[in-house]
C-alpha cells in the first residue's frame, strides 16, 4: 500500500534530528558597543530616557517594503528610524563582541562551521510607548541574506517583546536593562514587535549574510541508521502500483508513481534557494534523502512548489462580494483587487466597477482565514512545481509540474504556513462562494532515472 509507504517515509525523515533552531538568542556585554549618533553624541549604555527622546526627535517614521515600493503606514509599523548616515559604530571595538557572537548564533541556527556569517547594519530603530511592528516576514535585502539579527540595546522598557514564529513554535525576546540582547532568525520566520507599554526600546537591525555554504554531502549521511530503511521504502514506492481512484482508472493504466515529492519545512525565494542555501533542519533531511536515493540509483532534485487550497465558503458572510484578491505584504495583507456586485434597475447583475486598490488600507489579517468557522469544506487542494534544481545545481522551470496525491509526502511536521495570497469569490448564480489560499513550499523530488 503506497499510503503506508509515504507515511513511513515521513516518519523516517521526521526522525532526523534538526541541526539547529529557526531562531537563536543570547545576551552579551555592551562594553564594546561604542556608538555615536550625529546630533545626539555618544550613546550611553544603558540608554537613558533623555537620550532616547533626543533620538526620536531626529528620527523619521520607519517605512516598510511592499514589492518594489516602500510605504509608510502607522497601522502596520509605528517606529522611529534614525537615519543610517547619522549612526557611527566603532567597528574595531564592536567586532570583538560581534564576531564571537555570530559564531555562536551560526552554530545555534544549524549552519556549518565553514559557513561565513556576517552582519550588515540595516537600521537603528527606536520604539516609544505605544509603538510596534506588526507580524511580517523580512524581504531578502542582500545577496546571500539568510536572515536578520536584532541587537536590542540595554534600556528600561516594558512591553515591546520581539516574537518570532516558525511552524507553530515561538521564541520571544524581551531585551535586557543591562546587557545587549542578540537574536538571529531565518528570513522566512514571521515576527512582530508588540507595543512598548513604557520606556524606550532601541534596536540595531542587521542583514545576516551567509557565504561559502556547501550543500549536504550524501557521503556524510551514508552511515545514518535511517538511510537503509529509507532506501527500502523508496524502492517500495517506485515498484508498487498505485491504487487509483475510479475516475483515474478509466484514463490511465495501473502503474507505480513517477516521483516522490517530500515537503521541506522552510520557505525560500527563487534566488535564495539551492543545495547550499537550505535552512535549519532542511539541510539534514536533504542529506539523508540524497544518501538513500543514491543506494537505489534515483535522481534527486530540489523544487519550489505552490499549493492551492479551495474551500466552499459560507454563503451568508460574503454574499455581496463579487471578488477580492488579497496579497501578503511586509506588515500585513493588502487587497489588490476588489469589486462589489451591482444590479441594474431590472435587478440584473451588471459588470462590477472595481475599487481602487490604492485606497484600501493594509490589514493585519485576512477577512477569512484558513481554519476559521466560516470556511466550509476543503473542495480540493493542488500542488504544482514551479522551479527545479537538479543535483548538479542546474535550475529551471520543471517540465512535469503536477504532483499527484500518491506522490506527495507531507512529512510529520504540522505546517502552519501563512498563505501568500487569497481570493474570495461571492455567489455568482451558478456556484457557491469560494475562498482560495495559495502557499509556497519547498520540496525534495526523487525520480527514477529517465
Ligand atoms: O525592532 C525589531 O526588533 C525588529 C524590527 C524588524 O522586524 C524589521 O526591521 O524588519
Ligand atoms: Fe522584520
Amino acid at each position: 500500500m503506497t499510503d503506508k509507504t509515504l507515511r513511513v517515509i515521513g516518519e523516517l525523515m521526521g526522525s532526523v534530528p534538526s541541526a539547529g533552531s529557526f531562531a537563536a538568542r543570547r545576551t552579551g556585554s555592551a562594553e564594546n558597543l561604542v556608538i555615536e549618533v550625529d546630533g545626539v553624541g555618544p550613546i550611553r549604555l544603558p540608554v537613558t530616557p533623555a537620550q532616547a527622546r533626543r533620538l526620536c526627535e531626529l528620527a523619521l517614521p520607519a517605512r516598510y517594503g511592499l514589492r518594489e515600493q516602500t510605504l509608510l503606514d502607522a497601522n502596520v509599523r509605528d517606529t522611529w528610524e534614525v537615519p543610517r548616515g547619522r549612526v557611527a559604530v566603532d567597528e574595531r571595538r564592536w567586532r570583538e563582541t560581534l564576531l564571537p557572537m555570530l559564531d555562536i548564533l551560526r552554530a545555534e541556527l544549524g549552519l556549518a562551521p565553514d559557513c561565513e556569517l556576517s552582519a550588515e547594519l540595516h537600521s537603528m530603530l527606536v520604539y516609544e510607548a505605544g509603538q510596534f511592528f506588526q507580524r511580517h516576514q523580512d524581504s531578502e535585502k542582500a545577496d546571500g541574506m539568510i536572515g536578520t539579527l536584532v541587537v536590542t540595546l540595554p534600556s528600561a522598557f516594558t512591553g515591546g517583546e520581539l516574537v518570532i514564529e516558525q511552524q507553530g513554535m515561538k521564541v520571544t525576546d524581551q531585551g535586557s536593562p543591562e546587557e545587549l540582547s542578540f537574536i538571529a532568525f531565518y528570513g522566512d520566520c514571521e515576527h512582530e514587535v508588540l507595543p512598548v507599554t513604557d520606556g524606550f526600546r532601541i534596536t540595531l537591525t542587521y542583514n545576516l549574510v551567509a557565504k561559502g555554504r556547501t550543500g549536504p554531502d550524501a557521503a556524510a549521511f551514508a552511515m545514518h541508521p535511517s538511510v537503509a530503511l529509507l532506501a527500502e521504502q523508496l524502492r517500495a514506492h517506485f515498484t508498487t502500483p498505485v491504487e487509483l481512484p475510479t475516475w483515474r482508472l478509466h484514463r490511465e493504466p495501473k502503474r507505480p508513481p513517477h516521483q516522490l515529492v517530500y515537503l521541506l519545512d522552510h520557505q525560500y525565494s527563487q534566488q535564495g534557494f539551492g543545495w547550499g542555501q537550505l535552512k535549519g533542519g532542511d539541510a539534514a533531511r536533504a542529506g539523508i534523502m540524497l544518501a538513500a536515493a543514491d543506494i537505489g540509483g534515483y535522481d534527486t532534485s530540489l523544487a519550489l512548489a505552490e499549493v492551492e487550497d479551495s474551500y466552499e465558503e459560507d454563503y451568508t458572510s460574503w454574499m455581496m462580494i463579487y471578488r477580492q484578491r488579497w496579497e501578503r505584504v511586509e506588515g500585513g495583507w493588502k487587497c489588490v483587487e476588489s469589486a462589489d456586485v451591482e444590479f441594474d434597475e431590472d435587478g440584473d447583475m451588471v459588470e462590477p466597477v472595481p475599487d481602487d486598490p490604492a485606497s484600501l488600507p493594509v490589514r493585519s489579517s485576512l477577512p477569512l482565514v484558513p481554519g476559521s468557522e466560516d470556511l466550509g469544506e476543503l473542495r480540493w487542494s493542488t500542488i504544482t512545481l514551479t522551479w527545479l534544481i537538479d543535483r548538479s545545481g542546474a535550475a529551471g522551470e520543471p517540465t512535469v509540474r503536477e504532483v499527484w496525491d500518491e506522490e506527495l509526502c507531507t512529512g510529520e511536521s504540522k505546517s502552519t504556513l501563512e498563505p501568500f495570497a487569497s481570493e474570495i469569490e461571492g455567489y455568482m448564480g451558478n456556484e457557491g462562494n469560494t475562498a482560495n489560499f495559495w502557499y509556497r513550499r519547498a520540496a525534495i523530488i526523487i525520480r527514477p532515472p529517465s
